[in-house]
């Protein structure tokens, strides 16, 4: 297979680990650099609990991508970042793919056009594991038949966002085989601001955050006498890392920008 030459933002967080690991141990990517928010100008062997890579690592994207030259940056760090770096990836032709979540529809949009006028592939994946994308696709067949349906995402309580970028992107695919459908009693009262959660075009999402939590979400169905849950757990960020991968191997022949790893994964 062709080498791939990869930058990975956010080297030292929990997902930021597994994709150095996952670069080091694929023998078609070769990692050239890491992007830090410190650790300017030292090797990533000299930092404490990563691997001893031989490999530079900078604070400043551009000058990483001026000087590296990378096929592909991976991206895995925060919501503020992960939209700049992706915007400057597309501007200096490397492709991203971009595990950060926290992107509005309006940032997809604008990034997809983007995306498309540069002729620069890209790849938004709000969940990297292969249970999570058959979650989601079930949960769309589900809301077919049964159109009553709750989101309940439970992650760890370092989380930034809210809701998981899992839980909207299960609610859009919903929403695409569903009228919006107000749930609940018509005259219902939220006596707790928030006591319902969050609103998409109806239905609802719960966001729960806890120590001890990886990243779950169940989807419950509810009709005349009868409930259905489609749940997923990732009980580690390994789980992620074969969509990582899957990713990293077809951005290099997209054209666009693509949201969701189950317009990759059949
Ligand atoms: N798509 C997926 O399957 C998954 C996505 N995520 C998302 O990935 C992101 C990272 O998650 P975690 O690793 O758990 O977070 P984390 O907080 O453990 O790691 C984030 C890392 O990014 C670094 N960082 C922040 N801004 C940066 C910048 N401008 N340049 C370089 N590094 C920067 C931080 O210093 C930190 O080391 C989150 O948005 C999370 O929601 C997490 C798990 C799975
Ligand atoms: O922050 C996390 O941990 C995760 N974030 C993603 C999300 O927001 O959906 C994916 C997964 O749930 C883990």
């Amino acid at each position: 297979m062709k080498e791939i030459t990869l930058i990975i933002a956010g080297p030292r967080g929990n997902m930021g680990k597994e994709a150095v690991k996952l670069a080091e141990q694929t023998p078609h990517f070769k990692l050239l650099a890491v992007v830090d928010t410190k650790n300017e100008g030292k090797r990533l062997r000299d930092i404490s609990d990563m691997p001893a890579l031989d490999i530079p690592v900078y604070t400043d994207l551009e000058k990483c991508f001026t000087e590296q030259k990378p096929d592909v940056l991976i991206d895995l760090t925060s919501p503020e970042s992960g939209r700049v770096h992706l915007e400057l990836a597309l501007d200096y032709g490397v492709r991203p793919v971009i595990g950060t979540t926290g992107f509005s529809q309006e940032d997809i949009e604008r990034l997809r056009a983007k995306a498309e006028e540069k002729e620069v592939g890209a790849i938004i994946a709000p969940n990297f594991a292969i249970g999570a994308i058959l979650m989601m696709k079930f949960a769309q067949t589900a809301a077919r038949y049964m159109p009553d349906v709750e989101i309940l995402e439970m992650h760890h309580d370092k989380k930034l966002d809210a809701p998981s970028g899992t839980a909207q992107k299960t609610a859009q695919l919903i929403s695409e085989v569903r009228e919006a459908k107000k749930q609940g009693h018509p005259e219902e009262t939220e006596d707790l601001p928030g006591a319902r959660g969050a609103e998409v075009e109806g239905m609802r999402i719960h966001s729960i955050r806890l120590p001890g939590l990886v990243a779950h979400q169940e989807v419950l169905f509810g009709g005349p006498g009868q409930t259905l849950t489609i749940r997923h757990d990732s009980i580690n960020r390994a789980s992620f890392m074969p969509g990582v991968r899957l990713s990293v191997e077809t951005v290099l022949s997209l054209k666009t920008l693509v949201y969701g790893l189950e317009h990759i994964i059949d």
